[in-house]
């Protein structure tokens, strides 16, 4: 008071500018009304044209089709997206899911988010009464009074921030249960149980015999947690803001200050450097969660591009397992990153709403306590009241209505995730009843060809293979053999001989159970009893134990009571035994598709053939990377384990190991009949011979012809 009375000449000034402002001020007001008009009506158009949102699946006006990764329509036939009954409809199904019943985690923590969003509301309103109250302290100049509400403003933050934070918590936990529902369920038809039924193998049917799915482990991974933290805040997206709108609407009509507006902007820069200096690094923390998902995402295609392999091994719960590691990092992660966003979230309510809010009302109280000449005590009151009217329309209405523009987009996005999610879900559930949507070759709708593909064959269980008038169908219906007829008894090894793409793998892929049998009788062990060794053979994720004794974990290795020593031993017979020395140990882990050369692989393959000992094995070019040599040994010592073979070779050193040949003439036609190597090797001997002195033949007739000229030149000279 006694530094203002002295500075005269500027008490002046001040008196002067705030005559001119009181004279100006409705004009003031005006604008800033109509500017606030004009921002709400903004923020509305944006919030509407976003409607037809080009980010997230949802395409066109809120309509479109269910994409991929990079854009590419995932099904021929067009997915709607838009908020309807579909949509709808397609959500009512999905809560079945993430929230099975009303005793759930899930219903527990809905009733939780709920709750606690009543509950911000009412204290909300309590605040909005104790703002009343403390500007008309100010008014009146009461100072005990106004002391004692600002005590009450801060008490009351402590419950404020407190049921904020905790409503973010909840919202994420929410998500994240939502997502490991869906998770489990979805892994648990993608890589179920019952392999052996025709229910199964679902993550090699879902991306060999159907198009509509063209990257599932996107779908699994990404999408269903797009759509889980989606779902989780749409409930507060479009509750709380409408609420909040209701609550803070009749504020509007109040006046707008422009004294407020310059004072808040000033709270608001400052409180944002000050959150700034206090935020931890989120953006490593995305950074770090986007490469546990792609982590996760890696395993999970990993599934997809060896689930022949896999499926001929029966390996889908140790994928599972390692899959659900993967997970368990990648919630870990986000869990922790949960908790600092939970204290960050106080402290950023605390400082931006409550502390810098304090603040605000102080500096509003200044010119009530402390008389600023030139402007009346009245004006003072309506100015305080303004600026608290002000920051309550700054800070709160424009955030719910905000919210509320946006509520649509929202709606939409979640409509899009949906949507994927669904195609999931549905399109598994069809592979798993034999429902496929494959394109087909252009003859597959006419005559014999259409006949053959509506038609379905039967599988017996028995101890031989035995296939009689089995049509061998590729996934797109072409038919690359009519109608087979052949056996393999146990102990009858059968040599499979034919061009490229005849039909030799696809044989095994009906044996494995993973093409559908169209015609005839199958009678074939379960596929559990059959190993196969292709010509890159399958390398898991895991130790070197794990390679050799893959699907088996350790636990289920020891209880056949098989030791590391029998391991060390069985890589002995492949001559592989140093390995273990060389790669430091049985429990070394890395990636052995890189580690490890074409050769080995095989030779890995095989020692996990003396190890699980099956009836039978494929052996679909399995020696073609090994020595000569090694291989004889490798078929014998497999043959004395009792394993019956059926190979796939152009190696005519093998013939000698099997009885039985089927020749694929790679027309539709094909040859079964008993192998007698010997005649069999002569033959093709003879028949070398004989092409060797066919192709001697120009060469001798030129020869010939020389010779003829040279004696004809030498009579002549006679
Ligand atoms: N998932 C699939 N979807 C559609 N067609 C397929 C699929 N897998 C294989 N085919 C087709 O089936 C035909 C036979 O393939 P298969 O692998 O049985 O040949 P193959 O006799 O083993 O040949 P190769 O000696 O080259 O291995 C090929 O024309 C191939 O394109």
């Amino acid at each position: 008071m006694a530094i203002l009375s002295k500075i005269r000449p500027s008490d002046a000034r001040l008196a002067q500018f705030a005559k001119t402002y009181a004279q100006h001020r409705p004009i003031v007001q005006r604008s800033l009304t109509v500017g606030f008009v004009l921002y709400v009506l903004g923020s509305t158009y944006r919030g509407l044209s976003a409607r037809p949102a080009s980010k997230g699946p949802s395409k066109g006006k809120g309509k479109g089709t269910v994409q991929g990764k990079d854009g590419k329509v995932e099904s021929g036939k067009s997915t709607r997206v838009a908020v309807d009954a579909v949509f709808y409809q397609r959500l009512a199904t999905i809560l079945r899911i993430v929230i099975p019943s009303i005793h759930s985690k899930e219903a527990l923590l809905l009733l939780m988010h709920s709750s606690l969003l009543v509950f911000r509301t009412a204290i909300s309103l309590y605040v909005a009464a104790l703002d009343g109250k403390i500007v008309a302290s100010l008014v009146r100049g009461q100072s005990k009074q106004f002391l004692f509400n600002i005590i009450r403003w801060l008490l009351v933050a402590v419950p404020a921030t407190w049921t904020n934070s905790w409503l973010s918590y909840v919202q994420n936990k929410l998500a994240i249960a939502y997502r490991t529902r869906l998770t489990n369920e979805v892994l648990k038809q993608y890589l179920g149980e019952e392999s052996e039924g025709p229910e199964g193998k679902v993550y090699y049917k879902l991306s060999n015999l159907d198009d509509r799915i063209k990257n599932p482990d996107q779908m699994i991974t990404h999408d269903i947690q797009r759509f889980s933290s989606h779902l989780a805040a749409i409930y507060a997206n479009l509750a709380k803001p409408i609420l909040d709108v209701i609550l803070y609407n009749y504020q509007l009509s109040q006046n707008v200050g422009a004294e407020g507006l310059f004072i808040l902007t000033i709270f608001v820069q400052s409180s944002a450097a000050l959150l700034r200096y206090l935020t931890p690094s989120f953006g490593s923390y995305t950074a770090q969660s986007a490469a546990l998902s792609g982590s996760l995402r890696h395993t999970h295609s990993r599934l997809a591009e060896f689930a022949e392999e896999i499926a001929f091994f029966g390996g889908e719960e140790t994928e599972k397992l390692l899959i659900e590691q993967e997970y368990a990092t990648l919630v870990k992660h986000e869990n922790r990153v949960l908790r600092r966003k939970w204290w960050f979230g106080c402290v950023e309510e605390g400082v931006i709403k409550w502390l810098w809010g304090s603040f605000g009302l102080v500096t509003c109280a200044i010119p009530v306590f402390f008389k600023i000449p030139g402007v009346a005590g009245l004006d003072l009151g309506s100015r305080t009241e303004g600026f608290v009217t002000n920051r309550r329309l700054l800070l709160s209405a424009s955030d719910a209505i905000g919210r509320v523009m946006y509520s649509y987009k929202d709606l939409s996005e979640l409509a899009g995730y949906t949507a994927r999610v669904s195609l999931l879900l549905d399109t598994m559930a069809d592979v798993r009843k034999g429902r496929f949507e494959k394109a087909l070759v252009s003859s597959a709708e006419v005559g014999e060809h259409a006949k053959i593909l509506r038609g379905r064959g039967q599988v017996f269980d028995s101890d031989e293979i035995r296939f009689e008038g089995v049509p061998i169908v590729t996934p797109n219906g072409d038919i690359l053999i009519k109608s087979l007829s052949f056996y393999v008894k146990p102990g009858e090894h059968l040599l499979i001989v034919g061009p490229n793409g005849s039909g030799k793998s696809s044989l095994f892929r009906i044996l494995g159970g993973l093409w559908p049998v169209y015609g005839g009788i199958v009678r074939k062990p379960a596929a559990s009893q059959f190993i196969l060794i292709p010509q890159r053979p399958y390398l898991s994720l895991g130790t070197l134990r794990d390679q050799i004794i893959y699907p088996h974990s350790r636990q289920e290795m020891e209880d056949r009571g098989v030791t590391d020593a029998d391991l060390l031993a069985i890589l002995s017979v492949v001559e592989m035994d140093s390995l273990v020395e060389r790669e430091g140990g049985w429990d070394v882990a890395r990636e052995w598709r890189d580690a490890l050369s074409g050769g080995d692989k095989q030779k890995i393959a095989w020692a996990r053939l003396f190890y699980h000992q099956p009836k039978y094995a494929i052996l679909d070019e399995a020696t073609s990377l090994v020595p000569p040599d090694m291989e004889g040994s490798m078929m014998v010592h497999a043959t004395t384990l009792g394993i019956t073979l059926l190979t796939v070779s152009h190696r005519p050193s093998l013939w000698k190991y099997h009885g039985m040949i089927l020749h694929f003439d790679g027309q539709g036609g094909y040859v079964f009949t008993k192998l007698d190597a010997e005649k069999r090797l002569a033959l093709q001997e003879e028949k070398q011979a004989l092409e060797a002195k066919l192709l001697e033949v120009p060469k001798m007739k030129a020869r010939l012809t020389e010779l003829r000229a040279a004696v004809e030149e030498r009579d002549r000279q006679i």
